[in-house]
C-alpha cells in the first residue's frame, strides 16, 4: 500500500525540509526523511556560544528582492546586518608596520566596482580572474591609483583575490568560469543581513510554520529518522510501478514510491557509483564530476572585552596583507593554513566576539589541527600583525565541513570545468523516470539551483522545485 511506500527525502537540511514543507502544503503527508547526522539542519547549524546562537554553516541572508527565505520571513522577523557594504575593514601588515588605509581604501574602490561589474557582463569569457586582471591592470594607469605603491597593489590583489574565493567557496578565482557566474541570478538588497542571536535555524521555523502562527504548526521534525546514513538507492526505470529500495549504514531498508536526494555536491561526487544502482545517466555523473564544490572555514573566539575597538572608532573587521618572510615563517612554523583567512570580522548582536574567516579549498589542516593550536595561531597573526600583546580569548569554536564525511565541503561553484562540459546545475537536478513517466528519483540541494546554486536560499527554492515535480505528477 502507499502507507508501506512513502515518499523518501535523504537528508534534513534547507532543501529536504523545503520538500518536506511543500509536499505537506499538498496534502502528502506520507513522508520519511533519512538523515545521516545525528541533528536536524545540514549546512545550518545554529550552535549555543557566548551568550547567544551563532552559526557554523550558513550565516547571512544574502539578499533581498526574489530572496526565499526573505520573503517567508520579512514580516515576523527583525534582521540585524553585518555592514560589509558600508564600511572599511582594517588593513594590517602582517609584520605589524603602520599601512596606508586611505591609499588602501582607494584600491578596494576600484577593485569591488570591477567585481560588481563583472556580474552583468554582455559576453563573459574565461575566469573570473583573468577578467578581474584584465580591467583592474586598466584602472591601474588611471590617475586614482597611479601613485600608490606597487606591492601595495600586489598585496591588495592577492587579498581581493582571497576574498572572492573565500565567498564563492572557490580554490582560486582562476577556476571559476565568469560565463557561469552570469548566468546565475543575484538576489538584489543587503546582502548581509543576520539572524541577530538566534540563528540560521529560526527559519525551520517559518519552513515548519511554527512561526509566525503556531497553529498552522506542520510536524516536520517527527518524520525525521536520524543517524540512517543511506549507502544504497536502487532503482528500476523498466518497470510502471516497482518501487525505489535504500539502504543504510546500520543495514535498515526503506522501500518508497520517490526518492528525494538532497546531499551536498562533495558527496556526490565522492560516493555516487556505490549510492545509485544502476549507475546514473552519463549526463549526470558528467555534471556531478566537473561543476565545482569547495570549502570555507570559521573560527569564533570570545574575548572578555573588545580589544579592537578604538575610543569612539567604529570597527569591522582585520584583514591580512601576507609579507614574504612571514608566509614563509608561517610555512615553516606550521601555520600554513592561517595564509587562507580573509578576514577576522565582528560578529552582529557580539561585541565580545571576533569571527575568523578562511577561504580556499585548502583547508584539511586547520580541521585536523587542535582547537588548543588554532586558537594559539589566531593570536600569534593578531598579535604580530597588531604589534602588540592581547588579551587569550575566554572561548572558541570552529568548523569541520570538509573532513566530515556528510558534507565534504561548503557549498558550490559555476567552475572552468563546468564551462568547458557545458553542465550546470540543471544537469544535477534533471529527475530520473520509470516507464510510467513518474519520476522515482529526484534531486534536490543547493547544487541543484539553477537560479542560486550555492545559497541557502537556492537550496530551499530546490526543495520546493523537485516536491512540485511528485505533486504535478499526482495532477
Ligand atoms: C560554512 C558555511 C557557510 C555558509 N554561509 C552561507 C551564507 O552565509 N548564506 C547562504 O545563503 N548560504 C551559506 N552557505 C550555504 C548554505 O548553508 C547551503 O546552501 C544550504 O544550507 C544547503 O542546504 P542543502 O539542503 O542543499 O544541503 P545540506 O544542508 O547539506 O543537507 C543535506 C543533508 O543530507 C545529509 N546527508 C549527507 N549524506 C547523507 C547520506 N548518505 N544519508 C543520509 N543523509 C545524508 C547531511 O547530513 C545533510 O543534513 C554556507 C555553507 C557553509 C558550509
Amino acid at each position: 500500500s502507499d502507507m508501506d511506500n512513502p515518499i523518501i527525502i535523504i537528508g534534513s537540511g534547507l532543501s529536504g525540509f523545503a520538500a518536506a514543507r511543500r509536499l505537506m502544503d499538498n496534502d502528502i503527508n506520507n513522508i520519511v526523511i533519512l538523515e545521516a547526522e545525528n541533528r536536524i539542519g545540514g549546512r545550518i547549524n545554529s550552535v549555543r556560544f557566548s551568550d547567544g546562537i551563532i552559526d557554523l554553516g550558513a550565516q547571512w541572508v544574502h539578499g533581498q528582492k526574489n530572496n526565499l527565505i526573505y520573503e517567508m520571513t520579512r514580516n515576523n522577523f527583525d534582521f540585524g546586518t553585518t555592514p560589509f557594504e558600508e564600511m572599511y575593514s582594517t588593513f594590517v601588515l602582517t609584520n605589524g608596520t603602520k599601512t596606508d588605509q586611505k591609499d588602501i581604501r582607494k584600491i578596494v574602490d576600484v577593485a569591488y566596482k570591477i567585481i560588481d561589474d563583472i556580474d552583468d557582463l554582455e559576453d563573459p569569457q574565461g575566469s573570473i580572474g583573468e577578467t578581474f586582471n584584465k580591467k583592474f591592470d586598466k584602472a591601474l594607469k588611471s590617475s586614482k591609483l597611479k601613485n600608490i605603491e606597487p606591492s601595495v597593489i600586489e598585496l591588495m590583489k592577492e587579498n581581493i583575490e582571497r576574498n572572492y574565493n573565500g565567498y564563492t567557496a572557490s580554490n582560486s578565482w582562476y577556476d571559476l568560469s565568469a560565463k557561469k557566474n552570469s548566468e546565475e541570478g543575484k538576489a538584489s538588497g543587503n546582502q548581509y543581513l543576520t539572524w541577530k542571536k538566534q540563528g540560521f535555524k529560526t527559519f525551520f521555523n517559518f519552513l515548519t510554520k511554527k512561526a509566525p502562527n503556531p497553529a498552522q504548526y506542520l510536524n516536520i521534525e517527527s518524520k525525521v529518522q536520524l543517524n540512517k546514513k543511506v549507502t544504497n538507492i536502487k532503482y528500476n526505470t523498466k518497470d510502471e510501478t516497482s518501487n525505489v529500495a535504500v539502504t543504510c549504514s546500520d543495514g535498515s531498508s526503506y522501500s518508497a514510491k520517490h526518492v528525494i536526494f538532497t546531499p551536498s555536491l562533495g558527496v556526490l561526487k565522492k560516493y555516487h557509483e556505490s549510492l545509485f544502482s544502476p549507475a546514473l545517466p552519463q549526463q549526470k555523473i558528467l555534471a556531478i564530476k566537473n561543476y565545482g564544490f569547495g570549502t570555507v572555514g570559521k573560527v569564533f573566539l570570545e574575548f572578555e572585552h573588545p580589544f579592537w575597538l578604538e575610543q569612539g572608532k567604529p570597527f569591522l573587521a582585520y584583514e591580512f596583507l601576507w609579507l614574504e618572510q612571514d608566509k614563509k615563517e608561517a610555512k615553516s612554523t606550521n601555520r600554513e593554513w592561517m595564509i587562507n583567512i580573509t578576514g577576522i570580522y565582528v560578529v552582529d548582536q557580539f561585541p565580545n566576539l571576533l569571527e575568523v574567516f578562511l577561504g580556499g579549498s585548502n583547508l584539511n589542516e586547520f580541521e585536523t589541527f587542535s582547537d588548543s593550536k588554532i586558537t594559539e595561531d589566531c593570536m600569534w597573526l593578531l598579535e604580530k600583525s597588531l604589534s602588540k600583546s592581547l588579551p587569550k580569548p575566554k572561548a572558541m569554536t570552529r568548523t569541520k565541513w570538509l573532513t566530515n564525511d556528510n558534507f565534504l565541503g561548503a557549498y558550490s561553484y559555476g567552475s572552468m570545468d563546468a564551462e568547458k562540459a557545458n553542465i550546470g546545475p540543471k544537469d544535477i537536478a534533471e529527475s530520473i523516470l520509470n516507464a510510467d513517466e513518474s519520476p522515482i528519483l529526484l534531486f534536490a540541494g543547493e547544487a541543484t539551483d539553477e537560479k542560486y546554486p550555492s545559497m541557502a536560499h537556492g537550496a530551499v527554492r530546490s526543495g520546493f522545485r523537485a516536491a512540485d515535480e511528485i505533486v504535478k505528477f499526482y495532477e
